[in-house]
């Protein structure tokens, strides 16, 4: 497995060129992504600027001496390549299985280009099975636990030992156990207007490309 990850990853660099404003994704198939980027920084003198995606991401980015930037101080990225926990054949996804969807979300939206990179066992027929994180304020969290037990969504609480997780931004995680997600544009929407919620796992229409790792090697999916 670590395998596939780490090919998809060095794939994807090649996606990477002098010049660009690159997004490093989160998780650990775009950690193989960041490597690779430091290596060629070193080893070729590759020029880019690297945008992170969450604190494990900056730490590995600025041990690895890439230059980085905050998403605020660059107009746009060039390319962000990132991971993925499921991808439908719309090239839609679930994102946030390490909690990082919020930073993620953000770089991903100010993107001219996205690429995930996953190994085969990620791409599904329809979302859902993996549980879709929802990012929280922590005021009101509990009402909005409630709220979706009532819709039948199955929530849990997002933990980090006894305590509740506490994302890089602050905030909590709950995750639905939804099993099937029939319209992810309409859910996407629904939690876009739920007062609380900061931000959803589900990422709809942002990427052009995924690369797939399987044991019979590396295909990359256009859409
Ligand atoms: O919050 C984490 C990110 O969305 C990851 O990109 C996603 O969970 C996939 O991670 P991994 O490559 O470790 O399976």
């Amino acid at each position: 497995m670590e395998n596939l990850k780490k090919q998809v990853g060095i794939e994807a660099a090649k996606f990477v060129k002098d010049g660009m404003i690159v997004g490093l994704g989160t998780g650990s198939t775009a950690k193989y992504f960041v490597e690779e980027i430091g290596r060629r920084v070193a080893e070729e003198g590759l020029n880019i600027v690297g945008v992170t995606t969450s604190n494990v991401t900056f730490d590995l980015a600025q041990s690895l001496n890439i230059p980085l930037k905050s998403i605020d101080e660059v107009e746009y990225v060039d390319l962000t390549v990132d991971g993925a926990d499921e991808v439908d054949p719309k090239y839609n996804g679930i994102k946030g299985g390490g909690a990082a969807l919020l930073m993620e979300k953000i770089v991903a939206t100010y993107s001219n280009d996205c690429i995930w990179i996953v190994d085969g066992s990620k791409i599904v027929e329809t979302l859902g099975k993996f549980p879709l994180p929802v990012e929280v304020v922590p005021y009101g969290a509990r009402r909005l636990l409630a709220k979706f037990e009532d819709k039948g969504y199955n929530p849990k609480m997002r933990l980090s030992g006894d305590d509740y997780l506490v994302t890089d931004m602050g905030h909590y995680i709950i995750d639905l156990h939804l099993e099937k997600i029939e319209d992810s544009y309409a859910l996407a929407d629904e939690l876009d207007n739920t007062v609380g919620v900061v931000e959803h796992g589900l990422f709809n229409d942002m990427i052009s490309k995924v690369i797939v790792a399987r044991e019979t090697g590396v295909e990359i999916l256009e859409k």
